[in-house]
């Protein structure tokens, strides 16, 4: 019998009226990764930023190794020994790499009141190098990197300290393959170490395979702990839904068609440093995936589609012959893109639902020049609901909801402004199986009503299983295709991806 490292006894969490987590106890163990699912909304991520004190608790008790502890900031749970990769971006803009990995524990850089930044540089530069990011450099501005690389960034911040107890909140999903790797290599040796991690991440076979031990909330609520060798993906569903959940998941057909009229061209398009001299068809009623390793250029390609590099070179021409050279071109003629970067690229966090979903309709939306607020509710409920996003109302902030659900509220937009041409860079990112499910049927649904959808996905099964087509992408470069295929396998998209 393992030796309990971390106990939460009866853990109580309210936002408003709402109560979000109820009572929770639950124990972890020392040399174990303990897995952590639930629907989107119930309750995961506030479970444990209470226990790495970004949230207050509102009642109850942690227990690190027998004795109570009382965190009010990450800060000070990092000096207790619990770090956390939060689901969000967990790095602040303006910093440099180094201030960003030693924000919060700076004072062992200072003496006598000055701050050695050579020193913490160069220690910074160490770490870099010794988690296998030495492509990144310490002394550079964060904003320079993207969102992956900021994530492998607060990977090191988490993992320097040596932490009896390490969080990682639907991270995986924002990492490509050789992200999720160097995670998981750190995940084990913390486990080994005889320490605990607590992972929390949908993807269901992820969980199995890599935690010891699971436990299920529901509603706010532990429903149960299981041994993860001892549990199928169906009885992790049945747990977090309370009911059995059936049917397919992917598509299951392989003979539908994809119209021969071309939709979408891009012709020799190249952002400097991202990728080079790119060009592909986009067919009415076609799902074409992109796919491939972090630094292949396949986030930037749909960035490009949409109008908003900067530096783009070349074309991407409608089949009406218009060019899009700008979002709001894009926009006009039909074109929807959902960013990988949900909080910073595609939400407006600090606005309601309402204003999220509207935004790109409120021309539609007018009547004789005038927009009514009952009118904008209306719509606004409506699209929710389609995405069953989990909320109070249309007036709450997304800020305060669920990163599951923030994802919905991004989609919901698109689909409510009925676009022709979705870019949808990995649209199912922190969002739970049920409804998984139901965004892979909306993706089919608009497929066979003839529009058209570019899924850049870093997960592999997902094109398999949605794509017409894919393209794997290599340095910049289309390295691949793949046609829609009962035979292809996760290999053969990989062997183009190295
Ligand atoms: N800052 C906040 N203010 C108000 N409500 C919040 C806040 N943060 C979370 N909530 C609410 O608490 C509930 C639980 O959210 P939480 O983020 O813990 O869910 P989760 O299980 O982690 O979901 P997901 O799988 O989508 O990440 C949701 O209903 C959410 O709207």
């Amino acid at each position: 019998m393992k030796e309990e490292i971390l106990r939460v006894e009866k853990l109580n969490k309210y936002f408003g009226s709402n109560h979000v987590v109820k009572d929770a106890t639950l124990s972890f163990k020392r040399g174990e990764i303990h897995g952590l699912i639930g629907e989107n909304g119930s309750g995961k991520s506030t479970l444990v930023s209470m226990i790495s004190g970004i949230y207050e608790i509102n009642s109850g008790k942690i227990f690190l190794e027998d004795r109570e502890i009382k965190v009010r900031s990450l800060v000070e749970a990092n000096r207790n020994g619990i770090s956390i990769i939060v689901q969000e971006a967990g790095t602040i803009l303006g910093l440099t790499v180094a201030e960003n990995i030693f924000l919060g524990n700076e004072e062992k850089f200072i003496k006598h009141g000055i701050k050695n930044i050579a020193s913490m540089n160069k220690e910074a530069q160490e770490l870099l190098e010794k988690y296998e990011c030495s492509n990144i450099n310490a002394t550079d501005l964060i904003d320079k990197y993207n969102f992956e690389e900021r994530k492998l960034i607060e990977i090191i911040k988490a993992i320097y300290i040596g932490p009896k107890v390490f969080i990682v909140d639907e991270t995986t999903t924002a990492l490509s393959q050789n992200g999720r790797e160097l995670l998981y290599k750190q995940m084990t040796r913390i486990k080994e170490e005889g320490n605990t991690v607590i992972f929390i991440t949908h993807d269901l076979d992820e969980l199995i395979k890599w935690t010891d031990r699971i436990t299920v909330m529901r509603d706010g609520v532990v429903v149960d702990t299981v041994d993860s060798d001892s549990v199928t993906e169906d009885d992790i569903k049945r747990l977090m839904v309370g009911r059995e959940l059936s049917g397919h998941y992917y598509r299951t057909d392989y003979e539908k068609p994809v119209f021969k009229e071309t939709v979408l061209k891009l012709s020799n398009v190249t952002v400097p440093g991202k990728f080079d001299n790119i060009s592909f068809e986009l067919h009415r009623g076609e799902i074409l995936g992109i796919g491939g390793l972090s630094e292949c250029g396949m986030h930037e390609v749909g960035k490009a589609i949409f109008g908003a590099s900067f530096n783009r070179l070349g074309d991407v021409i409608l089949n009406n012959e218009v060019k899009i050279n700008s979002i709001e071109v894009a926009i006009k003629n039909g074109i929807a893109y959902v960013s990988k970067d949900r909080d910073n690229e595609s939400l407006i966090v600090n606005d309601t639902i309402s204003d999220n979903i509207c935004i790109t309709s409120l021309d539609d939306l007018k009547e004789h020049n005038i927009i009514f607020n009952s009118k904008l509710s209306k719509f606004a409920n409506k699209y929710a609901e389609v995405l069953s996003v989990k909320m109070e109302n249309v007036n709450q902030l997304v800020s305060d909801l669920s990163g599951g659900n923030k994802q919905k509220v991004a989609l919901a937009r698109w689909i409510a402004k009925n676009s022709e041409i979705f870019i949808l860079d990995s649209p199912t990112r922190g969002i739970d199986v049920k409804v998984k499910a139901d965004i892979y049927d909306l993706m089919t649904e608009m497929k066979n009503q003839g529009k058209s959808i570019l899924l850049i996905s870093e997960e592999i099964l997902e094109l398999i299983g949605m794509c017409d087509r894919i393209l794997i992408m290599k340095d910049g470069k289309i390295n691949g295709e793949f046609m829609r295929d009962i035979n292809l396998t996760e290999e053969d998209l990989i062997m183009k991806m190295i």
